[in-house]
């Protein structure tokens, strides 16, 4: 039998909208709070491209320099619909995908590699799964086989997508599940080893993420 190809969709609203809680790492100001949120999407772009069990990477997003930067990365954009929040904006973006192996994953995994993905993927044979964040209460990744995706992303999603009916993945995948919402989660994923992108940025912030 064929490996399974998955269709994975990944958020991103306004870079300057986003990650308000690392506001005490960028200072908050157009310039660097937007790149540091642009690396943390790109290099989990990059590390989902380089996926072999990933067919396809659609990012819904009104942001035009995100767009374009994921776009250069092989991903495909659609856009920020219906205007009503993440998990329509998800839900929208799995449809667009058009596969029947959807997975929904969190923008800010700068620290992912395409091995760990490959196997919590190769892991999610139920018909939806999810990966918990490092905390255990959010969720990075939520698969859906033959289903639709019903993401339920937000504060306490792990226990939401359970409820759901979605199956927890076991693996240990430390960079899948290090999310990046505080400056404490960039200096674990630092800790970790983050991509190109991020690493780049680190010189730059005002305050050391690590
Ligand atoms: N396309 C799209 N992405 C969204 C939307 N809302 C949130 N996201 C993305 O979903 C991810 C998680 O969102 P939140 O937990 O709300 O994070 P955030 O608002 O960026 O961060 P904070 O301001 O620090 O709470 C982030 O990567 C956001 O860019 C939305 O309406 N549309
Ligand atoms: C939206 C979520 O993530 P966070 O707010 O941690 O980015 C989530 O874990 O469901």
């Amino acid at each position: 039998m064929d490996a399974v190809r998955w269709s994975l969709v990944v958020p991103a609203k306004r870079l300057g909208a986003a990650k308000t809680r690392l506001v005490p790492l960028t200072g908050g100001g157009p310039g660097v709070h937007a790149d540091l949120v642009l690396a943390l999407l790109a290099d989990t772009v990059a590390a989902a491209r380089d996926c072999a069990a990933v067919a396809d990477v659609v990012v819904v997003t009104d942001d035009e320099r995100a767009a374009a930067t994921v776009r250069a990365l092989g991903a495909r954009t659609v856009p920020d619909e219906p205007d009503r929040g993440l998990n329509p904006a998800l839900a929208h973006g799995a449809r667009a995908s058009g596969g029947d192996a959807v997975a929904a994953l969190s923008s800010d995994l700068p620290a992912l590699r395409s091995d760990e993905l490959a196997a919590a993927l190769a892991a999610a044979t139920a018909p939806r799964c999810f990966v918990a964040d490092a905390a255990g209460t959010g969720t990075t990744l939520l698969t859906a086989s033959g289903v639709p995706l019903d993401p339920r992303f937000g504060r306490g999603s792990a226990a939401a997508h359970a409820a759901a009916g979605a199956v927890p993945l076991a693996g240990g995948w430390p960079g899948l599940r290090r999310d990046v919402d505080t400056p404490a989660d960039l200096a674990a994923a630092v800790h970790l080893g983050v991509g190109a992108a991020t690493a780049a940025l680190l010189p730059r912030l005002p305050r050391p993420a690590a």
